[in-house]
């Protein structure tokens, strides 16, 4: 692996790398904790000079037409594919995930969002309303500046599925990358420009908390869509209100998998690792309940332990490797915390709950048994490898307990009962679901979540709606009248 991982700068602006800041903001390499780049945050002049980049450019990006638009961001979908080898191993180094799924899972996943919405740039429009002689009609039309604040779980992927939509609605957006993943958004901003997008379209700017904060409230932003945690959320939530601005909130879950004792068992343990292992447990629609019924319970513990044997633990630089360190040494300590507290609480550990020791952030794969409802474990999201597995016995008991917490980003459920199947997903209280699978997130449909999980979708024409509002035009075609 031979790439270049210091930037050119570290932020980027109205079409150019720009240097700035006065803090350092380390890259670690999760993997040997080592720094492999330093970078600055932003000062508040900073944010201004991109905010101010997007508000120049946006009139005129929104003045081109839907096709032109599109081309240039189909365009940067070619280009990001012709680039995926570079593009998923500076993810790899910067979030510590194994090269077997960034090649796979990150920056494709940007490039298709590029694509869809690309596509879908030249097809946005209104209706047309008749009302006797006189007659209405609509015009989608851009909100303007948006922000994009990203988590540092999937980085260029989030960033590419908040820009693509953006973007084709004829906004401009500055986007803020997480603190712990600042790399690989830079590469979309560079990707855009090689496109043929105007200068100032779209800009990206380093920075923590602070940043993304001066972001938020900056009176110039209409939009701001984040991907954080519930309590990120709330905060970026209430700061947006202030100035009336649109938002959307891709937040964090504890999302239940239910697997009835006539599912296939096999499918069910890869969805179950899927949904728990897949980027060391790091992805917010994990299925961190895994509810089983209890005919199939030891069937299903067995078979899961089985599959353990199979985990790749190292260097995730080799492709060979499927299991990676989590992102940092904080979110190790974080996970080694719910580990001893489901200990204590009297879950029964069936496999893993032990860091491995040296450099680097790891964690084994970890799975409890008998846990319920009530322990820590169950209740709030740890966001790392740990899966708990609780009993269950009935169909209405079950979809009580999966809907009995604050979450509602996604839920799964295994059965080969059909008519079970659509019924269990009808009732379930969160907003991306899957039958006989889990975690699938393409960008034909759209996500998001319910409850504290988010409010707004991501891809699939839904994003068109949170990128865009309708002006109405009324045309009178007779005289006007008025009561004196
Ligand atoms: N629903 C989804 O699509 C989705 C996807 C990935 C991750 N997540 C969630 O993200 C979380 C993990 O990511 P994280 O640890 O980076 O989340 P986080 O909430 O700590 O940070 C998210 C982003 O918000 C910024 N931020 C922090 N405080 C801010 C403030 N006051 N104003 C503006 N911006 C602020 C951070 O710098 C970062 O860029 C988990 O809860 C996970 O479930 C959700």
């Amino acid at each position: 692996m031979t790439i270049a991982v210091q930037p050119t700068a570290s932020h980027f602006i109205n079409g150019a790398y720009v240097e700035g800041g006065s803090e350092d903001l380390p890259v670690v390499f999760p993997a040997t904790g080592e720094v492999v780049a330093t970078l600055k945050l932003a000062d508040e002049a900073l944010v201004d000079q991109a905010i101010a980049a997007a508000k120049a450019a946006q009139p005129a990006w929104a003045a081109l037409s839907g096709v032109e638009r599109g081309r240039i961001l189909r365009r940067a979908a070619e280009i990001m594919r012709e680039r995926n080898r570079e593009l998923s191993e500076l993810e790899t180094i910067d979030t510590g995930k194994p090269l077997q799924e960034t090649l796979i899972a990150d920056a494709a996943s940007g490039a298709d969002a590029l694509e869809y919405f690309g596509g879908l740039a030249a097809t946005l429009g209104g209706e047309h309303i008749q009302l006797g002689a006189d007659f209405a009609y609509t015009r989608r039309e851009a909100l303007g500046v948006c922000v994009g604040i990203g988590a540092w779980n999937y980085p260029i992927q989030i960033a590419s599925w908040k820009a693509a939509p953006a973007l084709a609605c004829g906004n401009t957006m500055v986007f803020k990358p997480s603190e712990t993943t600042p790399l690989s958004a830079l590469k979309l901003a560079e990707i855009l420009i090689e496109a043929g997008a105007p200068a100032g379209v779209f800009n990206v700017v380093q920075g923590a908390g602070a940043v993304g904060a001066r972001l938020v409230t900056h009176p110039d932003v209409a939009k701001v869509s984040l991907t954080g945690s519930v309590p990120t959320g709330r905060k970026v939530y209430a700061a947006a209100a202030e100035g009336l601005r649109h938002v959307t909130m891709e937040l964090g879950g504890k999302s239940p998998l239910v697997i009835f004792d006539d599912a296939n068992v096999e499918n069910a343990v890869s969805a179950a690792i899927n949904g728990n292992f897949y980027s060391s447990g790091q992805i917010c629609s994990n299925g961190t309940r895994v509810f089983v019924q209890k005919g199939i319970k030891e069937a299903f513990l067995t078979r899961l332990a089985e599959r353990l044997k199979g985990v790749n633990m190292g260097d995730p630089r080799d492709e060979a490797v499927n299991f990676g360190p989590m992102v940092s040494e904080r979110q190790v300590q974080i996970v080694e915390g719910y580990i001893a507290k489901g200990l204590a609480e009297g879950a029964r550990l069936v496999a893993g709950g032990q860091r491995r020791e040296g450099a680097g952030f790891w964690m084994e794969p970890t799975v409890f048994a008998d846990v319920t409802d009530t322990m820590t474990i169950a209740e709030e999201e740890i966001f790392g490898p740990v899966m708990s597995v609780l009993d269950f016995d009935t169909e209405e008991e079950v979809i009580a307990r999966a809907n009995a917490t604050e979450f509602g980003l996604a839920a799964g459920v295994f059965t080969n009962n059909l008519a079970r199947a659509h019924r269990v997903v009808a009732q379930f209280k969160a907003g991306t679901t899957w039958i006989n699978t889990y975690n699938l997130t393409p960008v034909e449909v759209p996500f998001g979540g319910s409850k504290m999980s988010g409010v707004g979708r991501e891809n699939g024409r839904a994003a068109i709606e949170h990128y865009s509002e309708l002006k109405t035009v009324y045309v009178a075609m007779g005289d006007t009248e008025a009561p004196f």
